[in-house]
């Protein structure tokens, strides 16, 4: 009898424990100890992807911090990045957009809004009707036009210290502007000269206030008090744009009161074609005048801000590297010719130039530490519970200069990326290697990237040589921002290289 009970009891016993061991969920990541209530910000420093890449040395390649009451999971393998982006990437194709980005255009855009049907809508039509192969090639005279206007500007200003952001970002926005709207709103005020700079000077503090930790993200209850400043900031930013788009778009609705096109050869611009598709909505492509404001910011933002700190960068890294830019001049030289101008055409046989600007933003990724995700439940992975909610952040900086992944990481060696462009492309396929991200939420923007990136730099490099001026040391610091910028900026002198002035 008594061993029956015992058997019984036993039993039970280990019943019981089994349910609670299936029961129990698996821990959260490791992570340093932070501070009560404020939790790890006041240890954050400046440069938030150089603190993290070392907290990745203590606590390996996925740990928690918490900033206030919200819980950041940090990143920094390619192995687990796999894990995030590609094999459950549904989960965290989701966003949790800052306090500056609900200001500037409510969170309703193509980068901040949630993983979802709304998402998809705007995507599907910024992809198809924007970054197709034959929307960009219809548009390649403009982009020509506007790279030979920046070339002649220099031309006319050669011997001459120029400030290399200035006039990729005058290239950039001008570039975008035409696709957008079919002309420059600014006219010659976006060149070298005009308020460009003030255009750009925003679009460079609008990226600091994107990324800078923010106490109204992290303390939602003290967000109306704004202690920081940066909804207030955001939002002077946001008038300003919000001004540009809708000159635009009166502009677009009067020419099509009398049926005309912004571009004298009738063909439509993008801002046509989305005013349009509202007017005509059907339930696959219907969008609301937010969304249609924010996928236009979206694209001027995301667009030029990216673009200018990537060719500076690569100009900064070619200064640094005299040998570097012989070779490329060279196959300049050899593919275009020196009694020739640059041409889309020449591009994809550049490769030269090409692993020049993969080893560029493979050191200094643009955005260091991608747009941050949010998954949209809770989940497992590497054997850590990942809360739904909590904010995500893939150190790609980290794993770009990991010295497990890459030979002499830290030097600048183009020639790893030589014939090598099927293991490294810019879709993200390699998690080694992610400067675009990678998933669903990979940039929507890279056909015009890659292409606007070669052609800004093949021009420069092709139509002048460049020298730093007199008693100029190089300066290869970086300033953190969503977008991670060169501290200070690359002021270069150029003279013409090539044989006829008429190329200019
Ligand atoms: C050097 C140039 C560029 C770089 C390095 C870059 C990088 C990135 C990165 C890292 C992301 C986040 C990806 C992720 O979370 O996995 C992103 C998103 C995005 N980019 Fe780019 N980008 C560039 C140029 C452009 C251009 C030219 C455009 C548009 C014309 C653009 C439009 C966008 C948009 C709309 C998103 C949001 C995608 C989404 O959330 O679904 N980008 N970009």
């Amino acid at each position: 009898m008594i061993t029956s009970i015992v058997a019984v009891f036993a039993v039970i016993l280990f019943l019981w424990n089994l349910k609670n061991l299936r029961k129990r969920v698996p821990p959260l990541p490791p992570g340093p100890r932070g501070l009560p209530v404020i939790g790890y910000l006041p240890f954050l420093g400046t440069h938030l992807h150089k603190t993290f890449t070392e907290l990745a040395g203590v606590y390996g390649p996925i740990y928690k911090l918490w900033l206030g009451n919200k819980l950041c999971v940090v990143v920094s393998s390619p192995s687990l990045a796999k894990e995030l982006v590609r094999d459950q990437d549904t989960i965290f194709a989701n966003r949790d957009p800052p306090v500056a980005a609900m200001v500037l255009h409510g969170g309703k855009d193509i980068a901040w809004l949630p993983y979802g049907p709304e998402w998809r809508t705007l995507r599907k039509l910024f992809v198809s009707k924007m970054m197709s192969n034959a929307s960009l090639d219809a548009c390649y005279s403009m982009r020509k036009q506007e790279v030979k206007k920046i070339i002649r500007d220099v031309y006319n200003r050669s011997g001459k210290a120029l400030d290399i952001g200035e006039l990729s970002f005058s290239a950039s926005i001008n570039v975008i502007q035409n696709i957008l709207w079919g002309c420059t709103l600014q006219g010659e005020n976006t060149t070298i000269n005009g308020t460009g700079v003030e255009l750009r000077e925003s679009f460079a503090e609008l990226m600091v206030l994107l990324g800078a930790p923010n106490i109204s993200d992290i303390f939602p209850m003290l967000s109306r008090f704004d202690i920081q400043g940066i909804a207030k900031r955001t939002k002077k930013i946001a008038i300003h744009f919000e001004n540009m788009i809708d000159s635009a778009i009166q502009r677009s609705k009067n020419l099509a009161a009398i049926g005309g096109t912004a571009n004298n050869d009738g063909k439509k611009d993008f801002l046509q074609i989305l005013l349009e598709l509202m007017e005509h909505e059907d339930g696959a492509t219907s969008f609301t005048m937010a969304q249609l404001n924010g996928m236009l910011m979206d694209i001027l933002v995301g667009g030029t801000d990216t673009t200018t700190t990537t060719v500076e960068w690569t100009m900064a890294e070619l200064m640094q590297h005299p040998k570097v830019m012989k070779k490329v001049q060279e196959e300049l030289t050899e593919v275009v010719g020196i009694d020739g101008s640059v041409e889309e055409f020449h591009l994809p046989k550049l490769q030269y130039l090409d692993a020049v600007v993969k080893e560029t933003m493979r050191l200094h990724p643009p955005v260091p530490l991608l747009v941050p995700r949010s998954p949209s439940q809770s989940t497992i992975v590497s054997g850590y519970t990942i809360p739904k909610g909590s904010r995500i952040m893939l150190n790609v900086w980290a794993i770009h200069r990991d010295p497990q992944l890459w030979d002499n990481p830290l030097e600048f060696q183009p020639e790893r990326f030589l014939n090598n462009s099927e293991k490294f492309d810019y879709l993200g396929n390699n998690f080694q290697y992610m400067p675009f991200g990678s998933g669903r939420r990979v940039c929507a923007g890279i056909p015009l990237a890659e292409r606007m990136l070669m052609f800004l730099l093949a021009s420069f490099l092709h139509s002048f040589e460049w020298k730093l001026p007199n008693d100029t040391k190089l300066d290869l610091s970086d300033k953190w921002g969503i977008v991670m910028k060169k501290l200070k900026p690359l002021v270069v002198i150029p003279t013409p290289r090539l044989s006829n002035s008429e190329l200019y």
